[in-house]
């Protein structure tokens, strides 16, 4: 089996129905956002709650953009995998089409943050979806929407395989 097979595999087993308050697997362990194995990533960890996917999350020094606040990108990508979870909830692989952000105040290094994201309507092959990452203090520093666009798993093997070992 090669790599991209082996990855694959262990996707279709992942979209399976997921009860509620479940912890949600990593897409794969190398994944930039969520995979516990990359040494650069946020190893986002959500879990499922009710129609929504929630994670506590705070980012560290490798994040920073302007000194002591979150480089804007590392929030993307951090909102970006977090709808990747959502995936699993809707029970089909797809990809970002379209991804925005406001960012309402800064995100700040060391600092604990909850997120949030919902499916908020389906046509076709369309999901549109909204997150926002909220302080302890119930302020919402960013928010974000989504398009992503279904996929068969045959879209990532037509990528090539990455390096990864699930
Ligand atoms: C599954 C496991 C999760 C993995 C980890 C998740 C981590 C986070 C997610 C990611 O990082 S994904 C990686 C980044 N994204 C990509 O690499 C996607 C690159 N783009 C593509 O591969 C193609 O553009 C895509 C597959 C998304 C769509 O190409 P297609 O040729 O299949 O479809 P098409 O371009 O016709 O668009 C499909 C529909 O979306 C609509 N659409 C496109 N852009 C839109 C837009 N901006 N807003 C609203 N709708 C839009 C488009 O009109 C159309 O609507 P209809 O089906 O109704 O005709």
């Amino acid at each position: 089996m090669t790599d991209a097979e082996a990855l694959l595999a262990t996707w279709e087993q992942k979209f399976r129905p997921h009860p509620d308050g479940a912890d949600l697997p990593a897409h794969h362990n190398h994944c930039l956002g969520c995979g516990p194995d990359n040494p650069h990533g946020h190893r986002l960890q959500a879990r499922r709650h009710g129609d929504s996917v929630v994670a506590s999350h705070s980012f560290d020094g490798r994040h920073v953009g302007a000194p002591g606040i979150v480089h804007g990108g590392a929030v993307a990508t951090v909102i970006d995998d977090l709808y990747g979870f959502l995936l699993y909830l809707v029970g089909t692989p797809a990809v970002t089409r379209r991804l925005t952000v406001d960012y309402l105040a800064p995100v700040l290094i060391g600092t604990t943050y909850r997120l949030e994201g919902s499916v908020t309507s389906r046509e076709g092959r369309k999901l549109f979806v909204a997150a926002s990452l909220t302080a302890s203090d119930g302020r919402s520093v960013a928010t974000s929407t989504a398009v992503f666009v279904t996929v068969g798993v045959d879209h990532f093997g037509r990528c090539g395989a990455p390096s990864v070992d699930d």
